[in-house]
């Protein structure tokens, strides 16, 4: 059997880079520089003194020639036999970690960088002598998006480095416009740590000179905090809370963590601005941080992390996993701190981001465990976080609808209960997240129906007086499926409440779904509604300390307590927002025509007392 060796069309390759990992040809500024950068890094490996620098010229487009680029560096060189294996060689790079014994030294790894430049370019020209070899004469190296190379030995004088020509193929002209290239060398070179120079001309610039604030030296904390916060809002445009330095061995980060001071919302993510060894991978990095760390961006410079092929995230591996441990951490000590030390800033940080933190700690018990205290519920003594409503209760009490706490908002907190409203989103998810969390805790729901059994009962001289309001009270909501009942309870001004349970919840729905559907449909509901028991009645409880209801108890006139009770309940319904049903709708509207013809009356003959 007859042995081949693969074949590689150049082409393919350069459209599966363009197309499909980088994310547009401006990274074929990334990749040149970061070559410059390692070489220059490789070149210290031998000469710790050396003084790295990159200087990136853009030649202006004269006559019919188009516009080209010059990447200069005074990094380690190449050989001969090193360009033909190294830049010829698709997928070979000297930067491994067999050959490079440190491949922590070096940004790159893969060996295909350099094919970008076929996406703005049909050639690639090089000129390089190696820093290794100072006898050997400087090589020139011609690479064709056709797949072909040539290669010829120099016979000037050369100093060691490498340069790398590139003319503007047709349509890429705007790659080689000196304001582009110093916007794309800023984005994503400003934090390495190598002097970059940018000229056109005799001008000359440059762009990297401004550091990173984590690497300064203050001499106060106001003016560390000042230069924290110039910076974050300077790089992404937006004013910030608080910042969090971040420094952490695992995966070599060092950076700082910016709080948002505008709500996130439920599953979003933060998208943090990321660098490997100084050189911008992305700014949309999305797992850089515990999901549950809604609350901030980040900017950071990692040293040990390992990139993707396309250099635009992090790869997925132990390591990162151990960093964001390591940097969840650091998010969690700094809330820990803000507890003990500025309680009002972490309250306001929640408060901001509630949604997006009740959804994460609804899922999440390690969020949970951070945020928990701090998310706040409506409770019938008013908003409280889940920590005071822990101080003040050994026993946590709710109710699952936002109806359900309507009716007994106003008699609890009168009485003092504290009773948590779980009717809206994530509540309920959040008190079951308690209870796996701190199994301890006693979280019960309540039955709103069954708190006016812990209202004041009537003696038995009350319960003779009331009698006929109860009677009449009986038979006037028999048909709206309603049982009464008379107890005594604070606050005084409130002359009833209307409670309901789930059961009754959706009788009474079905009662109102009836009123407007045909009669298909409303034969189908009758049937439902005939099993209903009396579980499914609703409950009107008049307060006897509502001097109203004390006044009703002593009238005889059957028509004018019915008229009463037929209005005191739908003035229930309504101050618990329940739509009224058609029946409903005529007793306030008869209810108020009455009223208005009484007083009238009364007007035209005040003698004639009703
Ligand atoms: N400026 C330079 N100075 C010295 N050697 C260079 C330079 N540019 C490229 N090379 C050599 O060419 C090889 C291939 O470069 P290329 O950019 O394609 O891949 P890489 O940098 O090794 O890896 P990656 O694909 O991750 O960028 C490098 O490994 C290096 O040996």
């Amino acid at each position: 059997m007859q042995k081949y060796q693969f074949q590689i069309h150049l082409g393919g390759i350069i459209d599966l880079l363009s197309h499909h990992l980088y994310s547009g040809p401006q990274v074929f500024i990334r990749e040149l520089m970061q070559n410059g950068v390692d070489a220059i890094q490789g070149r210290k490996l031998i000469d710790e003194e050396h003084q790295g620098r990159l200087d990136i010229q853009v030649v202006k487009a004269t006559g019919n020639q188009q516009p080209s680029l010059v990447f200069e560096d005074n990094g380690i060189g190449l050989t001969e036999e090193e360009v033909h294996r190294f830049l010829a060689t698709i997928g070979e790079s000297s930067k491994r970690a067999d050959l490079a014994k440190q491949r922590n030294d070096f940004i790159g790894q893969f060996g295909i960088g350099l094919l970008s430049c076929f996406m703005i370019a049909d050639e690639i020209l090089m000129i390089t002598k190696s820093a290794r070899q100072g006898d050997h004469p400087a090589v020139e190296w011609r690479g064709k998006s056709d797949g072909t190379y040539e290669v010829r030995l120099l016979e000037t004088h050369v100093s060691p480095g490498t340069r790398v020509y590139l003319r503007a193929s047709q349509g890429m002209e705007n790659y080689f416009d000196i304001e582009q290239v110093g916007k794309l060398v800023h984005h994503f070179g400003n934090l390495l740590p190598i002097p970059i120079d940018l000229s056109e001309g005799d001008r000359r610039k440059q762009i990297n000179d401004r550091r990173p604030p984590w690497e300064g030296v203050y001499y106060s904390s106001d003016e560390e905090r000042r230069s924290y916060l110039e910076y974050g809002r300077e790089l992404f445009d937006q004013q910030f809370i608080d910042y969090i330095p971040l420094r952490t061995e695992t995966g070599g980060i060092t950076g700082v963590a910016y709080v948002l001071s505008q709500a996130t919302r439920p599953k979003m993510k933060s998208r943090h601005r990321v660098h490997l060894k100084g050189m911008l991978l992305s700014d949309q990095v999305e797992n850089l941080l515990p999901d549950w760390a809604v609350f901030v961006r980040c900017v950071v410079n990692a040293e040990q992390l390992r990139p993707v092929a396309s250099r635009e995230g992090f790869y997925e591996n132990e390591e990162l996993e151990a960093t964001r441990t390591v940097l969840g951490e650091t998010l969690r000590n700094y809330l820990k701190g803000l507890a003990d030390q500025a309680p009002q800033r972490l309250q306001e940080i929640i408060n901001l981001h509630h949604m997006a933190i009740c959804s994460l700690a609804s899922e999440d018990k390690e969020c949970f465990r951070v945020f928990g205290d701090f998310i706040y519920f409506e409770t019938t003594l008013g908003r409280l976080t889940l920590g005071e409503c822990r101080q003040r209760n050994g026993i946590l009490r709710y109710v699952s609808t936002v109806d359900e706490f309507r009716q007994i908002a106003q008699i609890a907190a009168s009485q003092g209960l504290c009773i948590l409203n779980a009717g809206y989103v994530y509540n309920q998810e959040l008190l079951s997240m308690l209870k796996q969390v701190d199994p301890d805790v006693q979280v019960d729901k309540l039955d709103a129906a069954s708190l006016t059994n812990h209202l004041e009962d009537l003696t038995l001289d009350e319960r003779e007086g009331a009698f006929l309001l109860l009677r009449t009270a009986d038979l006037t909501l028999h048909p709206y499926r309603v049982a009464s009942d008379i107890k005594k309870f604070e606050p005084a001004s409130l002359p009833t409440i209307y409670t309901s349970n789930e059961q009754a919840n959706f009788a009474r729905q079905t009662r109102l779904t009836k009123d407007i559907v045909d009669d298909t449909w409303g034969g189908i509901l009758n049937s439902f509604e005939n099993e209903f028991t009396n579980s499914q009645y609703a409950g009107l409880c008049f307060n006897l300390k509502n001097p109203l209801i004390k006044r009703l108890t002593k009238v005889e006139e059957t028509s004018v307590l019915k008229q009463a009770i037929e209005m005191l309940y739908v003035q229930a319904l309504l101050m618990g927002h329940h739509p009224l049903s058609d029946k409903e709708m005529a007793l306030l509207n008869q209810g108020l025509l009455g009223m208005i013809e009484s007083v009238v009356e009364k007007k035209e003959d005040p003698n004639n007392e009703v």
